[in-house]
């Protein structure tokens, strides 16, 4: 037996052996699950046996709560230990098809002998207990295989630097418990199973980097200093996939400490959320907290006020016609999106804490019970020096008081008389138990029908006032969207003396057109609620302590400086990539952070290897860029990109139809018609769904399958796919500048193969570019 046999012969042996070990943990826990499950299903049968149950007396009352809480207490213990049972018997399922992916032999400086280190999704140890079969990838020791090759090495621990030199590093493919691949770096090349990794079909669902992480990758998920992180990646560069594992590294690394619910996501758009939603599960851990941005505004606006969203922002720019409305509204998504807007917001608090402030007429039954301008006299009245929120929550408390007074004196009323005539069975029966429960505790007694009359009124009276009690806690007596659009006019620019722009009477002429009626657009939303926080004093949350923004190019200052605003405690990791900027305020930007954002303790890690494509598709989409020298594309074999000039509609659709399934023929399982808007993907999907089964994805499509989709651009971001086939890469589509940066994201969506189509106008941003393309005309 050669060498090589050898060692496989080796690692099998201790693969089966460490598998006979998953196998008798998996027994001996499901022997304890069983265990326990039974215990809780006794606890649930007999809750009330052992529970007693006595209310004559105070004191009665209060050993029943206690002998209450006993019980539910030592029910949750046990649902809790089964659920952290059932978590950890899942993970060793996993681990019995493939225990570990990696290898290294270390040996430490001053030790005499080396010790194996094998690397999986968990930690194991043997049954004793004393020795470590498999060590997690996060601990400390694990990270040298992600950042040396043999030679020296070393890795840090709680208590200092460690060093020594590392032996040996292995690679495994182990599927099914049985070693596929394995293979030793600095004998080999070392990039084999990357290799395979990024062979293989493009999933629907995200796929964990565990085995393959790059040192560089490796940098950004362990880091634990810096409060901002910054990582700027190219695309396909890993950006998401790091992210990800640095949230399962955070809950390793703290656990006890911090939980799934104190790290929160921002992502892109819904179908991403559900794309990256199998990473964590699969390595043992929960679900970060997700959300899009404009989720989060959406949940902070009054559904009275009709909010336009991201996307449909994106729309009108891309398919706008170059007029001047058009050209005005860009202006002023670009002034909105800047820090002199929120200095200029800033001024407009100023002067509305001593006058300006709106305010809405409280009323009840079309009666005016407080009218805005008596709300705003009082709220006037305070003392100047309380900030504006401090006055808010002096003017809500008089408020609930004045209208406790009203609802007193409303209950005398004759309409009340009469509607009490007209409640319902229910509410009698209500008034019943309550006059018997008062009476149980009030021996004096009063004439019934007198009393059930009261009773009834203050039901009566309560059901009118309730909800406006509701909305006054809430604040919304405070009349935003006329403060903000207040902030628009010249007599304000006048009075709060706002240092505006010369674009300013247009960028008012335009807003207050939406604003008056109601209509907040995208560009606004963000102003909107960072001027209710500083009204209302909404407080930053203290329970995120770790922020992740992807995508982040697509935010705007403005918005980062809310964003920090809103979770002032955490850290934040923010990954983007400033050539897939794809909103108006992004198209021109240089940095995906504006220079200004927080000067405090800031690094940024920069990723220029490009994992996703093959060679011929980086070297494509790098020609695209006007800067992306820096962009090295991963040395993956596959075919040239195509440009498909066509004659006519009639063409371009008979040629995709054929590259389709001719693509699905070579085994490729998601393939992406890629449009440059929602608009463009409708007329896509009716002209071909005849012919191909295709899927449409919408914006609010929060999932999707294996297949042939038609996707707008934007909604691909973050996304990936065996094929990509660019519907129209005419000069009609992508004819701007400001358009490089989408057309860039769309073509960088491609894994395996990328084949644009055009009619004979090709698109000016593909000048530079045609050397990287197989070019075929079916032109005559
Ligand atoms: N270390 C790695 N090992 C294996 N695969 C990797 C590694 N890094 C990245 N990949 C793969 O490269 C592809 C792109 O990764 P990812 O989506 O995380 O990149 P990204 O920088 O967020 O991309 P984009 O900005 O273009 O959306 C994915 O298929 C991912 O699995």
């Amino acid at each position: 037996m050669g060498k090589e046999q050898m060692d496989k012969h080796f690692e099998q042996n201790r693969v089966d052996s460490v598998v006979k070990e998953i196998n008798q943990k998996v027994n001996h826990l499901s022997q304890q699950v069983q265990k326990i499950s039974s215990d809780a299903l006794e606890i649930r049968k007999t809750f009330w046996n052992d529970v007693t149950v006595n209310v004559d007396e105070p004191d009665d009352m209060i050993e029943t709560y206690f002998s209450i809480k006993q019980q539910a207490q030592l029910l949750s213990e046990r649902e809790r230990s089964q659920s952290h049972l059932g978590k950890e018997l899942k993970t060793l399922g996993r681990l019995k098809y493939s225990p570990y992916f990696g290898r290294v032999d270390f040996k430490e400086d001053g030790e005499q002998k080396s010790e194996s280190i094998y690397l999986g999704i968990t930690s194991l140890m043997d049954q004793n207990e004393e020795n470590f079969l498999i060590y997690d990838w996060r601990a400390p020791i694990s990270s040298i295989y992600y950042d040396y090759s043999p030679g020296k090495a070393e890795y840090n621990t709680l208590e200092g630097n460690i060093k020594g030199e590392m032996e040996l590093k292995r690679q495994f493919i182990i599927r099914n418990s049985k070693i596929e691949g394995m293979f030793d770096t600095g004998i080999t090349i070392g990039d084999e199973i990357l290799q395979e990794v990024l062979g293989n079909n493009a999933n629907t669902q995200m796929k964990s980097i565990v085995a393959t992480i790059q040192k560089e990758q490796n940098q950004i998920i362990r880091n634990e200093k810096s409060k901002v992180l910054l990582v700027q990646g190219v695309a396909g560069s890993g950006k998401t996939s790091a992210a990800l594992q640095r949230v399962a590294y955070l809950l390793y690394r703290y656990r006890g400490i911090l939980t799934s619910q104190n790290i929160m996501l921002f992502s892109p758009n819904p179908l991403f959320n559900s794309y990256v939603a199998t990473v964590l599960p699969e390595l043992g851990e929960e679900n970060m907290q997700q959300a899009t941005f404009l989720e989060y505004l959406t949940s902070r606006i009054e559904k009275s006020i009709h909010l336009e969203d991201a996307f449909m922002q994106v729309e009108y720019i891309l398919n706008g016609e170059e007029t001047e409305e058009y050209v005005t509204r860009i202006k002023s998504i670009s002034f909105k999106s800047n820090l002199q807007f929120k200095e200029i917001m800033d001024q407009y608090l100023k002067y509305l804490s001593n006058e300006g402030l709106l305010f809405k007429d409280i009323m009840v039954k079309n009666k005016l019970l407080i009218s805005a301008e008596q709300i705003k006299d009082k709220f006037y009245t305070y003392d100047k020096s309380y900030s504006i929120p401090n006055r808010m929550a002096l003017l809500q408390e008089w408020l609930l008081k004045e209208i406790r007074k009203f609802k007193k004196r409303e209950r005398e009323q004759d309409w009340v008389k009469e509607e009490i005539q007209f409640l319902e069975k229910e509410d009698y029966l209500d008034a019943f138990k309550k006059l018997q429960k008062d009476k149980k505790f009030n021996e004096d007694t009063f004439d019934d029908q007198e009393r059930e009359e009261k009773v009834l009124s203050e039901v009566l009276v309560s059901r009118y006032f309730k909800p406006i009690i509701r909305q006054v806690k809430k604040f919304r007596f405070i009349d935003y969207i006329h403060i903000y659009n207040q902030l628009f006019t010249q007599e304000t620019v006048e009075k709060a003396a706002l240092l505006v722009n010369d674009d300013w009477k247009d960028i008012c002429r335009i807003s207050q057109v939406k604003l008056s009626s109601s209509e907040l657009t995208y560009e606004d939303a963000t102003p909107f609620v960072y001027l209710k926080d500083h009204i209302e004093g909404r407080k930053g949350s203290s329970s995120v302590k770790h922020v992740f923004i992807d995508e982040a190019q697509d935010y705007s200052p403005l918005q980062f400086a809310y964003i920090r605003e809103l979770f002032p405690y955490s850290k934040m990791t923010l990954l983007g990539d400033i050539n897939q900027g794809i909103f108006a305020h992004s198209s021109e930007a240089t940095s995906i952070l504006p220079l200004n954002f927080i000067e405090e303790d800031k690094e940024s890690i920069i990723l220029t290897r490009s994992y996703r494509s093959t060679r011929p598709i980086g070297e494509f989409t790098k020609s695209l860029l006007k800067d992306g020298s820096l962009i090295e594309p991963f040395n993956r074999e596959g075919n040239k990109p195509t440009l498909t000039i066509v004659k006519d509609q009639d063409d371009l659709h008979t040629s995709l139809v054929r590259k389709v399934n001719n693509l699905k023929e070579q085994g490729h399982k998601t393939i992406a018609i890629i449009c440059k808007t929602a608009k463009e993907s409708q007329e896509a999907f009716h002209s071909l769904k005849d012919e191909l089964p295709l899927k449409l994805i919408e914006k609010g499509t929060i999932s999707f399958e294996q297949g042939v989709l038609v996707i707008p651009s934007y909604l691909a971001k973050g996304i990936e796919f065996d094929a990509v086939l660019i519907y129209d890469a005419s000069s009609k589509s992508y004819h701007r500048e400001s358009e490089r940066r989408l057309f860039y994201t769309a073509c960088t969506r491609a894994m395996h193969e990328l084949h644009l189509y055009t009619t004979e106008e090709i698109s000016p941003l593909l000048s530079d570019s045609k050397d990287y393309l197989e070019i075929s005309s079916k032109v005559l």
